[in-house]
């Protein structure tokens, strides 16, 4: 019998033609994100908080919008879900804006819109010459520096994509705070910890637990600040270093989280073997990024995010559980297990 899963399939079930809708959809997809992106760039969700509903001639006036398309801005926002308009014809943000896209709001998300709107939005418009080359299409194509030396050179964009960081990793801080058995365990380092958003997440959870915060070091002053708001500079201290050149700290659980993603399949590896090495007898070290599930079907978010790591790296890829799991057991971890976070996210344990 042949296998009729690798025969060619009838494009439709029998009496019904395939439309055009989906396919034109995603085509066009990139106008409702602009949209969104520029409101975001705007500030409008954060006025809105601020001054409450508004008629578009007050939004037009404190944004300072021409009126030419004002109205057709603001009601595609309604339509796509982002804005309310209420019965006197005032705009005001919907429960999910004001409670992600205010700035001064601790669950704002809006940084890594922000950055996707000023650095992806531009570069993604050459992603096909990426995938002809293999090469990164970001600054490094125009002749300078990559993305970390070029946001570390600007203390302001350094602090914005820290923050951007703490937003995107808040949900798979917190279901790594509940999925993994951390009561077994009193330290914890934070490999590449950005601003400390995750590693304070964890700490909140679990009282009994002290962390280290490991990046390099201008991001010092940012992870200082942001402990202190957060009334955790007893537990939570920063150590500067280079995961490249300097020993990793020592805790008995390391996390390292969208760090082996941007790096190439030597750098992973190495990254594993250093992991393994720093850790104690028992110790775990817990990776989180977009994996990929292991079909490389279903998880397009995963899969774009390694198109993103094309467009933004030099080698960077995104990777599935199963490639995960090989990689550290190649580096000398055992028990190795991948568990879901959430929405797209997974981590992987294994234990020295
Ligand atoms: C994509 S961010 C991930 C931040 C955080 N782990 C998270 O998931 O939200 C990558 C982090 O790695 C840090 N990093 C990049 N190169 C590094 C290096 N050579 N040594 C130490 N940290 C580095 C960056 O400063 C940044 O904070």
């Amino acid at each position: 019998m042949p296998d009729t899963a690798i025969l060619p399939q009838p494009a439709t079930m029998p009496g019904t033609e395939p439309t055009p809708d989906a396919i034109l959809q995603l085509g066009f997809a990139f106008w409702q994100s602009k949209t969104l992106l520029s409101a975001v760039e705007l500030g409008l969700f954060t006025l809105l908080d601020e001054a409450g509903p508004l008629p578009a001639a007050a939004v037009g006036a404190r944004l300072g919008l021409h009126p030419r398309a004002l109205s057709d801005f603001l009601d595609a926002l309604v339509a796509l879900g982002m804005l309310g308009r209420d019965a006197a014809g005032r705009y005001g943000n919907t429960p999910a804006t004001a409670r992600y896209l205010v700035r001064s709001r601790p669950g704002y998300v809006g940084g890594m819109l922000e950055m996707a709107n000023a650095r992806l939005y531009p570069y993604w418009g050459r992603l096909t010459d990426g995938l002809r080359t293999g090469l990164p299409q970001n600054e490094i194509r125009d002749g300078q520096p990559g993305i970390f030396e070029t946001l570390y050179a600007d203390p302001a964009a350094l602090e914005g994509f820290l923050q951007a960081m703490t937003g995107l990793s808040r949900p798979n801080a917190r279901a790594m705070a509940e999925a993994f058995p951390w009561g077994e365990h009193a330290s914890v380092a934070d490999i590449g910890c950005a601003q400390g958003g995750c590693l304070a997440e964890i700490l909140r959870a679990h009282p009994h637990l002290r962390g280290i915060g490991y990046d390099l070091p201008q991001v010092r002053p940012v992870f200082e600040d942001f402990a202190r708001g957060q009334g955790l500079q007893d537990r939570m201290r920063f150590t500067a270093g280079d995961f490249f050149a300097d020993p990793l700290p020592q805790a008995e659980v390391l996390v390292m989280g969208h760090i082996l993603h941007d790096w190439d399949l030597e750098a992973k590896r190495m990254l594993l073997r250093k992991a393994h090495a720093a850790l104690p007898p028992g110790g775990a070290l817990v990776v989180y990024d977009a994996m990929i599930d292991d079909d490389r079907r279903e998880n397009a978010f995963g899969l774009l995010m390694s198109l993103n790591m094309l467009v933004e790296t030099p080698g960077g890829f995104d990777y599935t559980g199963s490639d995960c799991a090989g990689w550290m057991e190649e580096a000398g971890f055992r028990a190795v297990r991948v568990r879901h976070l959430q929405g797209p996210y997974a981590m992987a344990v294994g234990i020295r």
